[in-house]
This record gives structure tokens, C-alpha cells and sequence, in this order.
């Protein structure tokens, strides 16, 4: 109780906005309504923090970088929220989970799967994966229909993270619908999404793990699916131990990983431990879950800027064809994405727009100050990264405007480095970054290609919506041109 009172009198010092219920507190408001129009003029009423009430509970909120760089970049002063612990049954103490010690040991033996010379190795995996949708795309435009996009990107980003971290094919682009009451690896980690999701912000008992496991009617339908999940995660795993014994039997020294399942089962600290099983099953999962929606997300707001901005389209377009030209094929190589300027460009302006991963949050272990108040330890607090790249004072009064100018090295360099965080900052970062933004610079290439892309006739302007990551409500149909090559 002491410590409650202490942590409700520092965030009473912090401004709020207006009209918080007593009980219920900002809830009712709809903070984080489709379209965000609560955030947008909440931060610029309140450009540097804010107490937001979640129910009765207090979440001060930061949206300046001013005061989220000192939280970031401290390795001790935080760990990340008890609200992390909603993955908890599907991913455990990977590395997105976890904190302290458990947790430098794991980034530590995990970093050298992210290097430059190893994320080359995937680029034939992103080539392969987009000629299967690509070809799909043919045939709708051949059809006349348009293409869902979060739909099939979210497919073909899936392939992907299967293929590169566990050399699994799939084939999830072109399986025939699941039948009622089917399963496979995507669908189940559809649901986990979907319940994550309606417990982080439909009823806040669910939150409480007992009153999830007891009373919610999704219970079942998560325990099934996190079940699959992990089954199919434990076979890739130990069919893969086979293969690595055999190799070692047969005088393999196993000095080049054949993808991120290889690094895990190789890794060694310096006394030579190796990860127990489940801490590999624990990383596979972090990475089926953090490499899928993450990209998914940000490739379908990618290509609905291209349709709805169509002089972008035609510069990215411009710069692809230029690259490609006198080549016989149009496949893409490691070497080539340096050359994507333009296209970086427009990438980086739709993160910014869209902030795919919004709200990073902590739990305080060492007292912290936000311009002069000081919040005490246990205190959760959150990043709203979506207010930060939307705060009219550090991004100026046009940031709804879609301009990828902002991030041409002139104008970047007046801007603080912590003003643009969508991967985060510090020991926490994404880990995965280059790869997402390798992936999603090479996937928006090969389809303007090959596709002029433009909004279906009568279709609503997207509203994007809060999930574990940020996505459009309704589905976003574009039609396909294709280009006579
Ligand atoms: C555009 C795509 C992506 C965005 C915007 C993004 C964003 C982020 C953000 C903001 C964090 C910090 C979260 C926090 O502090 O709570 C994070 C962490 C993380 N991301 Fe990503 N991510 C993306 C893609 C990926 C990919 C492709 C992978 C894996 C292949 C990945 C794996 C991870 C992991 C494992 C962490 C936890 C790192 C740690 O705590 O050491 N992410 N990501």
C-alpha cells in the first residue's frame, strides 16, 4: 500500500489529460480508438509526458526524447512491464521477455545470427518467397480482382521467417484454405495474436493470468493454439538435432549455420554451455512471433502509401528499373539494397507514419526523473512511440503529411537521434532491425517492379488500429497493374 500511494503521488505531478473517471480513468475516452485521434491531440496538449489511467492504474507515458532517451539507454535502471507476461505462455523467457543476466546471456549468443554476413545469406530466401506471390499476384490481376494485402503479405512474410530461422517451406502461401476446426503454424499463431490482443485491451481482468485461465471463454481456443504451436516448434527442433549429430558424426565442423535454428543449437558461452532445449524452443518462438506480424504490418502500409502517394510510387519504381536495368532477371541481390536510396526514404516515412510496434513499456527498479518529478521504483511506464513520431514539437506542425524528404541526411541531421525510434533505442533494441528493414526494402522493390499499384475504386480511407501491432481495421484492397516489361 506504501509503495501504491508513493507511485500515485509522483504520477498525480505528472499533467493528465482532462476527465479521467475515478475508476475507470481514461478507458472511456477510447486512448486507443482506431484512427488514434485521442493520442494525436493528447500529445500535443502534453508534448513531453503524460499520466495516462488505465482503469485505476496509473501508466505515465513518454513522448518526447527528451524524456525517453535516459530511460533506453540505462542498462539497470528498468526491466520490461508485467504487461510482457501475456506472451508469456507462447514465447517464455526468450529474449524478448526476459531481463538481467538470463537475458545478456541469450542477446549475447544470439547477436551474431543478425550480422551483415549472415542476413546476405537470406536474401535467395526473400527472392524465392516473393516470385510465390508475385505469381499470385498475376493471376488476380488477370482475374480482374483486387489484392487483400494484409492477407497475403502476411502469408508471404510468414514463409519467410519460417525459411530463414528453421529452413522450413511451408508452403502457407499456397495451401487451400483451412477447413473448420484445421489447424497449422500460421493460423495458430493467428489466434495467439487475436487473444493477446482482446486481453491487452478488451476486459483488464483477463490481463490477471488466473482470471484468463479460469474465466475467459478464449481460453481453449489459446491453450489449443499455443499447444500446436509448440509441438510443431519441438518437431522442427529435434529433427534438426538429428541432422547437426549426423553432420558431426560424419566430420562436419559445422562452421557455417544454415540459418538462425543452427545458431541456437551451435551457440556456446565462453565456458562452453550450450542453450538447454527450452530456451531454444523459447527463442524459436520470439522469433516466429517477433519476425512476422512486425514485417507483415509494415509491407502492407508500405504498399498502401505507394497506391495512395502515386508520385512516390513512380520515384521508387524509377529507382528500381534503373538498378535493374540490362539485367536478365529481376531478382535482387545483398548488394543491391544499398542502392534502394529513394525507396529507404519512403520506408522510413511509413514507419514513422504507422509506428508498427507502438507502445515499448517498463517496470521502474531504480527511480527516474521526468522533468523534475521523480517516478519511484515499481512504477510501469510507457513509450508511446506512435505520439513520439506524431509530437508536433519535435517533428513540426505537417507530421500527418507524408513526407519522405524528412529523412534525407540534411534534414535528419538537425533532428535528435532519439526523435525517431520505431526499432527502439539502447541494450533493448531490436535485434532484428536489419532484417526487417533488409526484407521490406527488398519485398516493396521486387512488387513495383513488376505492379503499379492503386486504390480499388469506393474502398474507406484505412483507419489503423492498435493490435500487438499496428494494422488497418478492414482489410485494404489495392488493384494490380501489371507492367509490360
Ligand atoms: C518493421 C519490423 C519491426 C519493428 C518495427 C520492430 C520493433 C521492435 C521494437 C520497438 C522492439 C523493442 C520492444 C520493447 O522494448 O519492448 C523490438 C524488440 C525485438 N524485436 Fe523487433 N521489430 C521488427 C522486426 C523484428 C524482426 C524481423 C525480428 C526477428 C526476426 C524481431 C525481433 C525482436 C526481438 C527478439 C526483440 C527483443 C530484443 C531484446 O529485448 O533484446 N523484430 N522490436
Amino acid at each position: 500500500v506504501h509503495d501504491t500511494v508513493k507511485i500515485w503521488r509522483a504520477v498525480n505531478k505528472l499533467p493528465s489529460p482532462p476527465g479521467a473517471h475515478w475508476l475507470a480513468g481514461h478507458t472511456n475516452q477510447g486512448p486507443y480508438d482506431p484512427g488514434f485521434q485521442w493520442l494525436l491531440d493528447t500529445v500535443a496538449a502534453f508534448p513531453r509526458a503524460y499520466t495516462l489511467w488505465n482503469g485505476p492504474v496509473p501508466m505515465p507515458t513518454l513522448v518526447h526524447p527528451d524524456t525517453i532517451k535516459p530511460l533506453l539507454t540505462s542498462p539497470t535502471g528498468s526491466v520490461k512491464s508485467p504487461l510482457y507476461l501475456l506472451f508469456d505462455d507462447w514465447i517464455g523467457k526468450g529474449l524478448a521477455l526476459s531481463d538481467g543476466a538470463l537475458w545478456k546471456r541469450h542477446r549475447r549468443l544470439l547477436t551474431g545470427s543478425f550480422h551483415f554476413d549472415v542476413l546476405k545469406t537470406y536474401v535467395p530466401v526473400y527472392n524465392e518467397c516473393v516470385e510465390v506471390l508475385l505469381g499470385k499476384m498475376v493471376k488476380l490481376a488477370a482475374e480482374g480482382k483486387p489484392m487483400q494485402v494484409e492477407h497475403e503479405l502476411g502469408q508471404c512474410t510468414f514463409d519467410i521467417i519460417l525459411r530463414t530461422a528453421c529452413s522450413h517451406h511451408s508452403n502457407c502461401q499456397l495451401k487451400e484454405p483451412l477447413k473448420d476446426g484445421e489447424m497449422d503454424l500460421l493460423s495458430a499463431t493467428n489466434t495467439m495474436t487475436r487473444i493477446v490482443t482482446s486481453r491487452m485491451v478488451g476486459n483488464p481482468l483477463y490481463i490477471n493470468p488466473w482470471m484468463f485461465r479460469l474465466f475467459s471463454p478464449q481460453y481453449p481456443a489459446w491453450e489449443r493454439a499455443v499447444g500446436y504451436a509448440h509441438k510443431v516448434g519441438d518437431g522442427l527442433i529435434s529433427k534438426r538435432k538429428e541432422e547437426l549429430k549426423k553432420k558431426m558424426e560424419d566430420g562436419d565442423p559445422l562452421t557455417s549455420p544454415r540459418d538462425f535454428l543452427d545458431t541456437l543449437l551451435l551457440a556456446r558461452d565462453e565456458d562452453g554451455v550450450s542453450l538447454s532445449e527450452k530456451e531454444i524452443a523459447d527463442e524459436v518462438n520470439t522469433f516466429l512471433f517477433g519476425g512476422h506480424d512486425t514485417t507483415s504490418s509494415t509491407m502492407t502500409w508500405v504498399l498502401y502509401a505507394m497506391a495512395k502517394y502515386p508520385e512516390h510510387q513512380t520515384r521508387v519504381r524509377e529507382e528500381v528499373d534503373e538498378l535493374l536495368a540490362d539485367r536478365d532477371s529481376d531478382w535482387i541481390t545483398s548488394n543491391d539494397l544499398s542502392s534502394l536510396e529513394y525507396t529507404s526514404l519512403v520506408i522510413k516515412e511509413v514507419i514513422r507514419m504507422y509506428s508498427p510496434v507502438m507502445l515499448p513499456s517498463r517496470s521502474l527498479t531504480a527511480p527516474y526523473d521526468v522533468d523534475g518529478i521523480t517516478l519511484p521504483v515499481g512504477t510501469t511506464v510507457a513509450i508511446n512511440l506512435y505520439q513520439l513520431h506524431h509530437n508536433p514539437t519535435v517533428w513540426g506542425h505537417d507530421h500527418m503529411e507524408f513526407n519522405p524528404a524528412r529523412f534525407l541526411p540534411g534534414n535528419l541531421a538537425a533532428l535528435d537521434p532519439f526523435a525517431y525510434l520505431p526499432f527502439s533505442a539502447g541494450p533493448r533494441n531490436c535485434i532484428g532491425q536489419q532484417f526487417a528493414y533488409n526484407q521490406v526494402r527488398f519485398l516493396t522493390a521486387r512488387i513495383l517492379k513488376r505492379f503499379r499499384l492503386s486504390l480499388a475504386k469506393g474502398e474507406p480511407e484505412p483507419v489503423p488500429c492498435l493490435t500487438i501491432v499496428v494494422r488497418p481495421v478492414q482489410e485494404i484492397l489495392l488493384n494490380l497493374e501489371p507492367r509490360n516489361l
